[in-house]
């Protein structure tokens, strides 16, 4: 086992009795997206090592502290657990770091992103996240845009606003509207203004919590285990086996959730094609009712003017004879000369 486990869990019996003012927050997205620099700003101090990089910088999960106000900050940097296709070994053992500095549970999960670049991967990263600290996670995120500059001086909510990605406004819907940008590479002032406003959305959220910070059975577990008996070794190996059947089970419930929304999506679809079946069939028949109305139509004046001209037929010989009969009558009187 490893010795920083061992410090971890030894050191969650030290979180239990923490300040009420201090405040766990854990960075979670995709990797590249600014989680160690949103880190450093939030701590205004270069705890966490972050720079460009083609490669995934930070290894393994860290925490580093600092404060604002009377508040004491603790931060939870994240490595690259949210973008792994395959449950394995490697994401159980960042996955059991990350509850263990946690412990007893974060205030806010800070899903980072960066500005106009919200993809397919991070869709998977955020689903991650629910897959690992549960479904009710979300009632306790926020929704952290980096790259704030990129908005050149306009407002995040009008970006939100006129956004056509679906899948973000879904999941700024699901994290109840929670949303704040960042400029990483801001200093001084304006560092302060953009942490004040995060800082105040949190507040936000812990008032509507009664100040509580998140928890599932996984950190209960956490808590349970100080009063246990039996050795750290033990209570290590049990924590992860618990750890693998949390996640599986709610990698399941996704499973479903996404079978079920794969059903409805079916099912509408059927709807739509009977409704369009239906109209058509509904379009012939009156095609063919009016087609035959017209026939009838038609055949009515075709048997109206048959009828005319078997009148006229029948009228204009005997005009005729009339007339010749006339004419041969008035031959007659005329005297010859
Ligand atoms: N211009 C600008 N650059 C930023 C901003 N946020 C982060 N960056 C840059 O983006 C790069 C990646 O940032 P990191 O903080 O290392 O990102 P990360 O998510 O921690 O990445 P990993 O640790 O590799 O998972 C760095 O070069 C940062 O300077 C920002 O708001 N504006």
């Amino acid at each position: 086992m490893d010795q920083n486990e061992h410090n971890h869990w030894g050191s969650h019996a030290k979180g239990q009795c923490a300040s009420r003012s201090e405040l766990r927050i854990i960075l979670v997205g995709k990797t590249g997206t600014g989680k160690s620099a949103a880190g450093n700003s939030i701590l205004r101090k270069q705890a966490f090592e972050s720079k460009l990089s083609s490669r995934t910088l930070t290894k393994t999960c860290s925490k580093s502290q600092g404060s604002w106000g009377d508040r004491e900050i603790v931060i939870i940097d994240t490595p690259d657990m949210f973008s792994w296709k395959e449950h394995c070994e490697a994401l159980y053992k960042e996955v059991q770091r990350c509850y263990l500095l946690s412990a007893p549970g974060p205030h806010v999960l800070l899903l980072v992103t960066q500005l106009g670049r919200y993809t397919s991967q991070d869709q998977k990263a955020a689903q991650r996240v629910k897959e690992i600290f549960g479904e009710d996670a979300m009632g306790h995120t926020i929704v952290l845009f980096t790259h704030k500059e990129d908005l050149s001086g306009g407002s995040l909510m009008d970006y939100m606003h006129n956004s056509d990605n679906k899948a973000l406004s879904k999941l700024v819907a699901a994290s109840g509207g929670r949303i704040c940008a960042f400029n990483n590479r801001a200093e001084g002032r304006n560092q302060d203004d953009q942490v004040k406003e995060l800082m105040d959305l949190i507040e936000d959220l812990l008032m509507e919590k009664n100040g509580d910070h998140y928890t599932n059975g996984l950190y209960s577990l956490i808590q349970r285990s100080k009063c246990g008996s039996v050795g750290s070794d033990q209570k290590l190996k049990e924590f992860k086996e618990s750890l693998i059947k949390y996640m599986e089970t709610q990698r399941s419930y996704t499973a479903l959730a996404e079978a079920n929304c794969l059903k409805r999506a079916l099912i509408k679809t059927q709807l739509c094609v009977l409704f369009c079946i239906q109209l058509c069939l509904r379009l012939l028949i009156l095609l063919l009712c009016i087609l035959h109305s017209m026939c009838t139509l038609f055949c009515c004046l075709l048997f109206s003017m048959c009828n005319l001209l078997c009148s006229l037929l029948f009228i204009i010989p005997q005009k005729l004879m009339i007339v010749s009969r006339t004419v041969i009558r008035l031959e007659r009187r005329t005297p010859r000369l």
